[in-house]
């Protein structure tokens, strides 16, 4: 057994002497703060990164090796954080987010003071993880438009090649293609391959699913797609180049905010995290009142959509309007299908998901709804445990996973009746339409416009499904925010430290009608984060602000 020399094996020591060169090559920097694998992998000004890509490039393989040479990718983005930001991210085979045992080995080698330390801390995972050094270790990796990506990738290419790596460079992707390539590349010789193991075969897999999906409906009239000056600009570009054009289709679609040629304006005053938190259109923003529009972030995994009334009034539907549409949609289609005693359908949100959409989902849809932690791995992993499980953060990064025996029922169902055929076809082009490793600004694009077609739905009816809870996200600066400790189990709802905190709140919250509010440490960011509801948005503002106010005077920085 391959096992008995497991964490010793070495072809003469040509591993560890190749992490020693490498890491003298790229030194971490002497004055930088301690490196975290955190949400969103390594993150931060990208002048700080090379070293941090170089050690991602060989835990990547480590990771691989022990997986017996399955296939990890690396993505390099900084999503819709500044230009000048940057990040990198490890997916594993089934193009999930790295397994969270691992992030603290990846942050141990990141922090290898010197070359020596990056060896020891090499020879020690190998130990300790066990890795069999004879087995073949593979990876796959992207970056999104930012310059500095290209030196990133450089470094990243030296952790790989120093510890025999064999690797493949896609150029620039959106992170959910990366996503899709480790998984299409993992399944290519079993009996469900997820898709052609090439870019080509992502639009090919995505464009032939959609065509189905919205066959004999006539989608309605323009959208258009602000890209945040990012990657999701070409690709999406390239992608309507595989759609039927928009006189055969009847759908329009515009993509703007699409200059990648200058750095400075990727995420500038637009894309979707700067719609969401700023509740505003972004630039160069020209709808007509009722126009539909979407806005993709800086790498296309997350979308809203918008549209502004006559009055101007800037109208968002964000990430717990595409769920409800989305678990609206699929509950019907299973209905029609014949299959509702077979397919149960849940969805997973966060605390921050409003209310209204919360009681919409359970009290009209009638579904089940299960409340997480914030980040998408703790939805993701709450939503494979369902059959269809539809998750969304409210900043509209999320998808829907299909357990793999929903999936078997899906293609085995025999149909009873025309209308069971026809709702039949169309929740199994949905089952290819959705990118099921992880959210995806396109993927998710294109099943929002599908529902709206079939639905006959304009922004306004999707708007008038549920009305929204007034709300406000603010967050304070606070001496330690480490001090902030929730509640084990109550999805972040409450917090057990500072004690006496969480009864000031409540007795906040108790003065207004319907308030919901709720404090807890940010994963990304130095701050607390207030978010509240109430039925009148004056109250809401003033609930926010004394929860503020009172963690601003007693634990302020
Ligand atoms: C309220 C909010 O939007 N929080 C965001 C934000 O996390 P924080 O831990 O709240 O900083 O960044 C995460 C990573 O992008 C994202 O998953 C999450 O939804
Ligand atoms: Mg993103």
């Amino acid at each position: 057994m391959a096992d008995s020399n497991a964490g010793i094996f070495d072809p003469d020591g040509k591993y560890e002497q190749g992490v020693l060169q490498v890491s003298k090559e790229y030194p971490r920097p002497k004055d930088g703060a301690d490196f975290v694998y955190g949400t969103a992998g390594f993150r931060m000004k990208a002048d700080k990164l090379p070293s941090v890509a170089m050690t991602v490039g060989i835990l990547a393989g480590l990771r691989s090796r022990k997986l017996h040479g399955q296939t990890i990718g690396v993505m390099i983005t900084a999503s819709h954080n500044p230009a000048e930001d940057n990040g990198v991210k490890i997916v594993d085979p089934q193009g999930e987010m790295l397994e969270q045992e691992w992030e603290k080995y990846a942050t141990y080698i990141a922090n290898a003071k010197d070359q020596q330390e990056a060896q020891n801390a090499y020879m020690w995972m190998v130990k300790e993880v066990r890795i069999d050094q004879k087995k073949p270790a593979n990876v796959i990796f992207a970056r999104d438009t930012r310059p500095s990506g290209e030196e990133l990738v450089r470094a990243l290419k030296s952790g790989l090649d120093a510890t025999g790596v064999t690797s493949v460079d896609y150029g620039i992707l959106t992170t959910p293609q990366l996503h899709y390539l480790v998984k299409a590349t993992n399944t290519k010789d079993t009996s469900h391959p997820y898709g052609e193991v090439s870019e080509e075969g992502y639009y090919n897999k995505m464009a032939s699913a959609f065509k189905t999906a919205i066959e004999g409906i006539k989608p309605n009239g323009s959208v258009t797609v602000d890209c945040a000056n990012g990657v999701g600009a070409p690709k999406l570009k390239e992608l309507l180049k595989h759609l039927p054009s928009s006189s055969e289709s009847g759908l329009d679609i515009r993509v703007v905010n699409d200059n990648v040629s200058n750095a400075e304006v990727l995420n500038k005053d637009c894309g979707a995290d700067f719609v969401k938190t700023q509740q505003r259109a972004p630039a160069g923003f020209d709808g007509k009142p009722y126009e539909r529009w979407a806005s993709f972030d800086g790498d296309a995994d997350r979308i809203v959509y918008y549209f502004t009334t006559e009055g101007s009034i800037f109208r968002l539907l964000d990430g717990d309007r595409i769920a409800t549409l989305a678990a609206n949609f699929l509950g019907e289609l299973v209905q029609k299908s014949g299959l509702a005693d077979k397919i149960t359908i849940a969805v997973v949100q966060t605390a921050y998901a409003n209310g209204s959409s919360t009681r919409y989902i359970e009290q009209t849809l009638k579904l089940r709804c299960e409340c997480t932690s914030t980040g998408v791995k703790h939805l993701h992993h709450v939503a494979a445990r369902s059959d269809i499980g539809v998750y969304f953060e409210a900043n509209g990064h999320g998808t829907v996973l299909f357990s793999p025996q929903t999936l078997k029922r899906i293609h085995n169902h025999q149909p009873e009746s025309p209308a069971q055929l026809e709702a039949l076809t169309t929740l199994r082009a949905l089952t290819d339409l959705i990118n099921q490793t992880v959210g995806d600004a396109i993927s998710d694009f294109l099943l929002v416009e599908t529902i709206l077609a079939h639905k006959e739905y304009t922004v306004r009816e999707w708007l008038a499904t549920y009305t929204d809870m007034p709300n406000k996200l603010g967050k304070q600066r606070v001496a330690n925010r480490a001090d902030f400790v929730t509640v084990p189990d109550s999805a972040e709802r409450r917090l057990e430290k500072p004690a006496g905190l969480q009864e000031r709140i409540d007795e906040i919250v108790a003065k207004y009608k319907d308030g919901r509010c709720f404090v807890r440490a940010s994963g990304t960011e130095d701050v607390v984060r207030i978010y509240g509801e109430a039925s009148e948005v004056f109250d809401c503002e003033n609930m926010v602000r004394e929860v503020g106010g009172e963690i601003e005077r007693r634990f302020g920085p």
